[in-house]
């Protein structure tokens, strides 16, 4: 049988016959309509400390691109915000659309960006990323949305690398990379109580969405694309549309960081 995707025969309409939580509460991702945005002053600044030597590798796996951190220490942590304890960054990956006008999982009062960054990070009060997985509160993922504009530096390193990891299953180092520098000037965010936006679809995601988006050019935006679904020697299928559009609300509330 053929494994979830994002094509007509496998995409996000198809996963409740192999993931049936994909109707469940609390899933992801969602349209923020920001003036029904709570703003709750106990919400803490988030606090992003990332060590460059904890990244290791990147890796197509055949969905999107991923740039995985060593996480057997507390060296890449995410604290504050609206968790409490300390998360780890366990990796960072992508989605974007087949042009600019759309792409991104959340949607800000409707609107789409061509692209979303979602760093992934797993409560240490669990002794494994595999079982904070699975945990109401185990995962914590920062999103940050992508707007065209100028060409971004900071993703160039990034997507240099994409040439060497064209198709599924191919990974290389990619060592000393700091993932502080993909994030915008402004820590401001949106938080709810969401879900994995991917098969196994867990409900175990706590949400923090940055408002302010970070730049991305037409043209970087067609090396995003340039990667493939496939793996080698497989029909080439061009990466793309590899989001899942929004999910009901089912009466969560949103809350925000910033008035
Ligand atoms: C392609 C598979 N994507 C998932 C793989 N992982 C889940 C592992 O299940 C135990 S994961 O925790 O690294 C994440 S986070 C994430 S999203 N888009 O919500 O940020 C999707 C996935
Ligand atoms: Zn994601």
């Amino acid at each position: 049988s053929h494994g979830w995707g994002y094509g007509a025969a496998n995409g996000p309409d198809k996963w409740a016959a192999d993931y049936p939580v994909a109707n469940g509460p609390r899933q992801s991702p969602i349209n923020i309509v920001s003036r029904d945005a709570q703003y709750d002053s106990s919400l803490k600044p988030l606090k992003l400390c990332y060590d460059p030597s904890n990244s290791n590798s990147i890796l197509n796996n055949g969905h999107s691109f991923q740039v995985d951190f060593l996480d057997d220490v507390d060296s890449s942590t995410l604290t504050g915000g609206p968790i409490s304890g300390t998360y780890r960054l366990k990796q960072f990956h992508f989605h974007w659309g087949a042009s600019d006008e759309r792409g991104s999982e959340h949607t800000v009062n409707g609107v789409k960006f061509p692209c979303e960054l979602h760093l992934v990070h797993w409560n240490t009060r669990y002794p494994s990323f595999g079982e904070a997985a699975s945990e109401p509160d185990g995962l914590a993922v920062v999103g940050v949305f992508l707007k065209i504009g100028a060409a971004n530096p900071r993703l160039q390193k990034v997507l240099d690398a994409l040439e060497d990891i064209k198709t599924k299953g191919t990974q290389r180092t990619f060592p000393d990379f700091d993932a502080k520098t993909l994030l915008p000037g402004s820590l401001n965010y949106w938080t709810y109580d969401g879900s994995l936006t991917t098969p196994p679809l867990l409900e175990s995601v706590t949400w923090i969405v940055l408002k302010e988006p970070i730049s991305v050019s037409p043209v970087q935006m067609a090396r995003f694309r340039s990667l493939l679904f496939n793996a080698a020697g497989e029909f080439p299928c061009c990466m793309m549309d590899n989001y899942r559009p929004p999910q009901p609300l089912k009466g969560r509330q949103v809350r925000a960081s910033f008035k």
